[in-house]
């Protein structure tokens, strides 16, 4: 019988948190690697009991436990790019930091998630710290949103596109190769509107706003379709671009399920 996947078939794996209602986290993740038909792996690090309208429980795993699936993972696939999303404590930022340091990895996605787009604190300030000063250096490119932008720059309110390009190079100053932050958590005419900057190139990439409430999901999505851009082997800016034209797609193609914020549609192709 014919083998329909190639053998060559590139792989990238997350390392994140699982969301029951199916919209953010790893299963978003998942479904974004296998639409970028790049063969998705994972690492768990925390399960949250979530749904449309919010989290009501976060359990996470044994930091062992997570060591343990990378390197079950590692040990026997070659793996070609990683994106970390909820890590929720410095213990585990840590490990996972340690693991990245060991593999010698330089395809690194940090999607600092510390803040929902509510704007409520998802990790304490020991663990901020962690993300700051031991995962973001690792990263070939860190994602933060509007209130992550706040905290890891220090600007107290980020409003205007001038603000977000100053947060962009102060976050870049913490050692990450390039930094994204951006603005599905702007008003107005900055809303979906993105800031790139490599250390020495400042660009704003902007698709259209998408008129929708049901955004849950955005983040996770751009940071994983930019991990399996990096695992198909394009260079950074242009799998940052076209990681966003998928989120704009996606966004258009959200899910109006559940009763509060529904997730963003990954399969879009199909339908
Ligand atoms: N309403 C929107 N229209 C267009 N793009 C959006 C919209 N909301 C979010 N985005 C885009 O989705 C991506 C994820 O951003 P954001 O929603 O800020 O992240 P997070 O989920 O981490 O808060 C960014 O590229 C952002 O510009
Ligand atoms: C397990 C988990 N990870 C991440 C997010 C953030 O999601 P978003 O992509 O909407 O910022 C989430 N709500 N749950």
């Amino acid at each position: 019988m014919q083998n329909l996947i190639k053998p060559e078939v590139p792989i990238a794996m997350t390392i994140a948190g699982s969301d029951s209602g199916g919209g953010a986290g790893i299963q978003a993740d998942l479904r974004t690697f296998a639409f970028h038909r790049v063969h998705g792996t994972c690492a768990v690090t925390c399960v949250t009991a979530q749904n449309t309208l919010g989290v009501t429980r976060v359990d996470a795993l044994p930091s062992e436990a997570i060591a343990a699936q990378i390197e079950a993972v590692v040990s026997d696939m070659r793996v070609l790019a990683i994106k970390t999303g909820m890590l929720l404590s410095q213990d585990i930022i840590k490990t996972v930091a340690r693991k990245i340091v060991a593999l010698g990895f330089s395809n690194i996605v940090v999607d600092p998630v510390m803040v929902s787009r509510a704007g409520v604190q998802l990790l304490d300030n020991d663990a901020i710290n962690t993300i700051k000063y031991a995962l973001l250096p690792l990263a070939a490119i860190a994602t933060p949103n509007r209130y992550e932008a706040q905290i890891l720059s220090g600007i107290p309110e980020i409003t205007t596109l001038e603000q977000m390009q100053a947060a962009a190079q102060t976050i870049c100053q913490l050692g990450c190769r390039t930094v994204l932050v951006k603005g599905g958590g702007m008003t107005g005419n900055l809303r979906g509107v993105d800031v790139w900057f490599d250390g020495k190139r400042l660009e704003v990439l902007q698709t259209e706003t998408v008129d929708t409430t049901h955004t849950h999901g955005t983040g996770c999505t751009l940071s994983a379709a930019i991990a399996a851009n990096l695992a198909l082997g394009l260079p950074l800016l242009p799998a940052v671009q076209a990681a966003k034209q998928y989120v704009t797609q996606a966004l258009k193609h959200s899910l109006a399920i559940g009763q509060g914020q529904g997730p963003v549609g990954h399969f879009f192709a199909l339908l």
